[in-house]
Formats: C-alpha cells, structure tokens, sequence
C-alpha cells in the first residue's frame, strides 16, 4: 500500500472516529437534557415510594417479613405511582436501552473500520516490510535489524495511535502554516491557467519545499491536470497533496532509516554533528536515555571542548539520566577525549558511546579534518565504528539547515539527519526539501525539550500530521 493509501485510510478511520465521538455525546446529551420530565418525575417519584414503603416496611416487620413480599409491595406501589408513571419509567428504561444499543453498534462500527480484511492486509504488509528490511540489511553484520525492525511491528494499535498523536500534535505549527498558504491559493483560484502554476510554485516554494521540488511538482500537476481533465478546485486540490506525497516516497525508496550497530560485545559508536544550538547535547541526552531504557549500557564523551559550558551542559544532562559522562581538560584535542572514551567504553563493555561534537559553524576544510581526526582515533580502537554519524539540523532555520546539511555532506560521512524543534516551526515542509536535495534519511525528529520528545522519524505519520487538514 503507498503513502497516499495509508494517509487516506487513516483519515477514513479519524473521521469515523470522530463522527463516532460526536453521535455519541449527541446521544449522552439528548439523554440528559430535560426532554422527559414525565420519567424523571416518575424515577423521582419512585424513589419516594420507596423511601415511605422501607420505613413503613419496618414499621410492620410482621405484616412484610419476607423480601419476596416487600418486592411485591415494593412494585404494587410502583403501580400505586399510577400508570402515566409507570409509562414515564417504562420510557425511560427504554431510552437507556437505546443509548446502550446505541453505544454497541458504535463499537461495531468501530470494529467493522479495522475489519479483518484490512487487518489481514495490515499484518502481510508489516510481514512485507519486515522482510525488505531484513532484506536490504542482509549481511551487514553491524545492523541490528532485527531490533528496529522488531521495534516497528512490536507497537500495538494504542502505541501506533499515541505515536500519531505526537506526529499530530508536534506538527501543528507546521501544518497550520502549510494549510493557511494552500488555503490562501485555493481561494485564489479560478482556472488552471498559467497564473495558478506560478501561484502553485510560490506557495510550495513559500512552504520550504525547496525551488526544484516546486518545479517537479508543478509540472506534474500540470500533466495530470491535462490527462485528467481535472478542473474542480476540491480535486486539484486533492491532487496536488497526493503528488507531493508520492514523490516524496518514491525519492526515499532507497533510504535506509534504520539505526546501525556494532556487533554484540562491542561499542556501537554514535558520533553527533551540526552547528551551534541546533540541539545535539539535547539530542544526546534524550537518545541515551531512550537506549538505557531498552537496556543497553550507554556512555557519552563531550568532545566539545572549546566552549566552557559544553561539557558541563552534558554532565547535567548525564546526571539527569544517570549515564557517565567522559570528559577531557577544558581546551583538550576533541580527538584525544574521544580516543580515551572510546577505550574506556570497550575496557567497560559498554553498548553505545554516544559522542557530542563541537558545533562551530567553521569552514569546510577545517571541519573535514577535525572529524577526519576523530573518525582516525575512534578506528584504532573499533576499526568498524563509528556505526552512525548523525547530523542534528534545527528545523526551524528551514532553508538554512538544508544549506548545513549539504556543508556537512561534503565533510563527513553522515549516516543520517536528527530533525530537531519540529514543535516550534511552521516550516515542515523543509523535510520535502531535504529528501528531494539530499538523500539523507531522517531518523529522528524531536518535538520538544523532554526526553519522550524524541521520536524515530516515521513518514507515515509525518505526510498525515501535515496533511490530515487538507484531503477530504
Ligand atoms: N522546542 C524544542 N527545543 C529543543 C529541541 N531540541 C533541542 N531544543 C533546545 O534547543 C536549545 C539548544 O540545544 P543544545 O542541545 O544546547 O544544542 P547544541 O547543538 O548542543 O548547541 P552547542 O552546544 O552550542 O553546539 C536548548 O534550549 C534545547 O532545549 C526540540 O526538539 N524542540
């Protein structure tokens, strides 16, 4: 199933959800809204009933010594409440059958949108997924793809839903920013003309979508627009997000998103890069604690040793989540504090070393050769790591990080992007740009300053968390 079909099927499901949620409060307040006062009258009168008949009962415990009788005066005087009362209770009773009738067949309904076709299809497709995984990482030895995969298909439906909630609700911005422009040029549009392709490329190049991914999409709306004769706003409308979504997914087929490690018994080593306050010691600290809670023995090294607070900013974020922190002298060779960490991390048998690089927005030179230094002292220890060098980028500087990304491309071996402040931007769309112009994979995006803020990227859900407003 494409990403299009999946976004489209999730939408589905939200709107019954949704439509389920609004039927049902609609019932609940028609049930508790004052429209039979005959049967509340009646349940009151009742009660009342039942008060005098309990204290008369014990008056004449002789005349009603066994509670087969008082049941039986009990509904004689039920009966005495007189039969427009009876009625009313009979009614009532009914409208709590209703309501009960009414909440099962929502639940049926519920049950009838995760049908067991789809669900039959849910299950092959993950089995697919699995195994192109398992295909495309076949024989590299340093990838745990078992566990990531694992970590996939483990998520049962409420933790799939939870992880799209995150996605929704970090994107708000992001997709608030994206519909009030998309919006703003649906408004605008009488014809398909040579106006509305311009305004078309405004607004997608206005979105951060990047200029060359405008123009592809552009001209393939325009080729569709012709062979299928589409000329309903709601329907180019409709088209244009559907090729923004496969394009993207058919750039990303050749990504590979996992997380690689070493082989048990030895250090897998996570080198962190990108430039002032992106958010990497963030990053660092919430990804340790996320590993140490899968059980892993997690160590960090802060190679940041030029600015003052660096290193101490990382010791609080090791007391936070009560990891050990290796540190040099403060104006220490980056390479030399590495080495030491990355012998410490063997000698001590640990699972991951994560390492916090310098972020100085240097020139190209300089920094090939300062991670050159460190990518040589890491490999005399551990020939094979370092397993993943992540680039973190700030999203919110759009364009800006795009420029960074290519910077650093050129000096090292990225392995994969951390998308960091996703909460804070109205500028979602630069993840279209950075797939369109990079080819790096995005492996994780951070949505806030907390620790459960960090999340495994997930196209799924980030097509739906920006979208979910714009297709009906
Ligand atoms: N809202 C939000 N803030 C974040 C996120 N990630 C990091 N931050 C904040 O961004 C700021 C900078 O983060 P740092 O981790 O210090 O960035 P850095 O890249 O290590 O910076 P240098 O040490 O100067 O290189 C901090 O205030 C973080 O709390 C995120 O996903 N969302």
């Amino acid at each position: 199933m494409g990403l299009f079909d999946i976004f489209k099927k999730k939408q589905a499901v939200d709107n019954q959800e949704e439509n389920v949620k609004q039927e049902e409060s609609e019932v609940a307040e028609e049930f508790q809204t004052d429209d039979n006062p005959e049967a509340e009258e009646a349940v009151l009168g009742v009660e009342e009933a039942e008060a005098d008949d309990k204290s008369g009962a014990s008056l004449e415990d002789d005349e009603a010594d066994s509670s087969a009788e008082e049941d039986d005066e009990s509904s004689d005087d039920a009966d005495e409440a007189g039969p427009s009362q009876t009625r009313a209770i009979a009614d009532n009773l009914q409208s709590r059958d209703d309501v009960q009738a009414e909440v099962n067949r929502k639940a049926d309904t519920d049950a009838v949108i995760e049908s067991p076709v789809d669900a039959d299809e849910d299950a092959k497709e993950a089995a697919e997924k699995g195994a192109e995984k398992a295909d495309s990482e076949d024989g590299d030895a340093e990838t745990d793809a078992g566990e990531e995969a694992g970590d996939d298909s483990e998520s049962d439906e409420q933790a799939e839903e939870s992880e799209s909630q995150v996605y929704e609700k970090g994107l708000t911005k992001s997709r608030q920013g994206f519909s009030a422009r998309f919006n703003k040029f649906l408004a605008n549009f009488r014809s398909v003309d040579e106006d509305f392709f311009e305004e078309l490329e405004d607004t997608l190049i206005g979105s951060d979508l990047g200029f060359d991914l405008a123009i592809s999409i552009s001209n393939q709306v325009r080729e569709a627009v012709k062979l299928e004769n589409i000329k309903d706003k709601k329907d180019i409308r409709d088209l244009i997000i559907r090729l923004m979504v496969e394009q993207y997914e058919e750039q990303g087929q050749d990504e590979d998103q996992s997380m690689h490690f070493a082989p048990k018994g030895e250090p897998t080593v996570i080198l962190f890069v990108g430039v002032n306050g992106v958010g990497k010691t963030t990053t660092v600290g919430k990804m340790a604690q996320r590993y140490k809670d899968e059980g892993k023995k997690v160590m960090m090294v802060a190679a940041d040793t030029f600015r003052a607070g660096a290193v101490k900013q990382l010791q609080e974020w090791g007391t936070r989540v009560a990891v050990p922190v290796v540190a040099g002298a403060e104006k220490a060779d980056p390479a030399s504090v590495v080495y030491e960490a990355v012998e410490k991390a063997k000698a001590e048998a640990a699972d991951v070393l994560f390492v916090d690089t310098a972020g100085r927005l240097q020139n190209n030179v300089n920094l090939m050769q300062e991670l050159a230094k460190m990518n040589r002292v890491i490999q005399k220890v551990l020939p094979e790591a370092p397993q993943e060098v992540l680039l973190v980028l700030d999203a919110t500087t759009g364009q800006n990080a795009l420029q960074q990304a290519k910077l650093f491309q050129d000096s090292s071996e990225v392995t994969g992007l951390v998308l960091t402040k996703m909460d804070g931007t109205a500028k979602g769309g630069i993840v279209f740009a950075i797939r369109d112009q990079l080819h790096l994979p995005v492996k994780w995006v951070g949505f806030g300053e907390k620790v459960s803020d960090l999340r495994t990227f997930s196209a799924e859900d980030f097509v739906y968390g920006m979208f979910k407003d714009l297709v009906e």
